[in-house]
């Protein structure tokens, strides 16, 4: 048996609230959640989704005029649970506000974890996900850490692959455009007790995004943070939950007031390189005494995302740089270190990684009153590895080259 849902207090409370219109709400449980069910909690099951198609179908945007995140596709994907039911049945419906009750504990005590991926057109028009067991790999664990309930990621995909289909117009065919998919994960019950929730919405909703560099790479100069501390072993900067993200804006609002892109986030008193604002950080280097070339990025210790794009390069990297003789690492580096190799020359090139931007090469970093050369020329915006990196895995995600990665949706 379901709990009861208090449909009539959470419209009127809906109603008449400034900011939300009347609307169908997606169905959320109060406080009285996690009553005594007779029957097992299930599993999230995407045989049993229910879609709603829109009757007002959006306006394509011109691709040339997409800003990141800022519009959205028709649909959206949504799925309820509860403690007592389990997972519900996934709902495809138009894309709508949330109406949840003010003392909804992902307001209070930020429950809540979230995923960033992406859908690809490729060159026959299906569409393509990159390494979507990855995100859910990685958003079980962000749920686990905060007491949300997990689910099974297969189900997951098959239900997202449902959404990046029906709304597969908003992507543009072009290399570099794709549809930027947000999963998210939130405690809804309504309790200003902190205690692990008793009811939760996984919801996903999709965003057609153009090209990070329009007009080809821009390499981006970096202000080293000494004086804050984004992830530490032990702590939750390895899990990507929205309590994690507030925090790093003061950082790099610092970082850009001084005329710097990104902040590059240090750990410890060692000044360990962990990431660069909100990517996975690489620097080729060239061996002091053997001339060795390697290519470098932190361990996962606690004090970086596991990021989909690190394990990608690094893979890739193992895979065709290595015999190129390129030795390929995950160790702890220094910001020390990285002054001295490019005092000496021997700093090839960095860059950072992630989803949105896949690489993003850096000229310099300020740090300590100096400004530390990455080795790029004066007239080069990217390396010679996030150039090759970029493309091997462009051609991935648009299914030029096939590859176990792309996953038809
Ligand atoms: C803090 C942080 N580090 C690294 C990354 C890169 O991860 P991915 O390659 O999975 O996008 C992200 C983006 O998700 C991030 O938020």
């Amino acid at each position: 048996m379901r709990p009861a849902i208090n449909r009539t207090a959470l419209l009127s409370a809906t109603r008449a609230s400034r900011f939300l219109p009347a609307y169908r709400p997606v169905r959320f449980y109060s406080n009285k959640a996690g009553a005594a069910s007779a029957s097992r909690p299930r599993p999230l099951d995407a045989s049993r989704l229910t879609v709603e198609e829109t009757k007002t179908p959006k306006t394509l945007s011109k691709p040339e005029t997409l800003v990141f995140g800022r519009e959205f596709t028709d649909h959206m994907l949504a799925v309820e649970w509860t403690k007592a039911d389990g997972w519900l049945e996934p709902r495809i419906t138009p894309y709508q506000n949330l109406s949840l009750d003010p003392a909804t504990c992902v307001f209070h005590y930020s429950f809540e974890c979230f995923e960033g991926m992406k859908a690809y057109k490729d060159k026959d028009g299906g569409v393509r996900l990159f390494r979507p067991d990855k995100n859910m790999a990685r958003l079980n664990k962000s749920a686990a850490r905060i007491a949300l309930p997990t689910f099974e990621s297969a189900a997951f995909v098959e239900l997202i692959s449902k959404l990046v289909k029906l709304d597969s117009r908003f992507i543009p065919a072009q290399r570099g455009y794709s549809l930027y998919l947000r999963p998210t994960l939130i405690g809804t019950q309504s309790t200003l007790g902190v205690s692990a929730p008793g009811s939760a919405l996984l919801y996903v909703i999709a965003s057609p995004v153009g090209p990070y560099y329009p007009t080809g790479f821009k390499a981006v100069s970096l202000e080293a943070t000494n004086y804050a501390v984004r992830a530490w072993p032990g702590g939750v900067g390895d899990n990507k939950l929205g309590g994690n993200y507030s925090p790093c804006i003061i950082p790099q609002q610092e970082a850009a007031s001084r005329g710097f892109q990104q902040n590059l986030w240090l750990f410890g008193e060692e000044e360990y390189v962990t990431e660069v604002g909100t990517m996975n950080m690489f620097v080729a280097l060239k061996d002091k005494v053997t001339g060795q070339r390697e290519l470098v990025t932190a361990p996962i210790d606690g004090t970086i995302l596991e990021g989909v794009t690190r394990d990608s390069v690094l893979q890739l990297a193992r895979e065709r740089l290595a015999p190129e003789g390129w030795k390929v690492s995950e160790r702890k580096y220094t910001m020390k270190e990285l002054a001295e190799a490019s005092k000496e020359g021997r700093l090839l090139e960095a860059f950072g990684t992630g989803t949105a931007v896949i690489v993003s090469p850096v000229r310099k970093i300020s740090w300590k009153g100096e400004l530390v050369d990455c080795g790029l020329k004066e007239t080069e915006e990217s390396g010679e590895i996030a150039r090759k990196v970029k493309e091997w895995i462009e051609a991935i995600q648009y299914g030029e080259v096939e590859h176990e990665w792309s996953v038809k949706a």
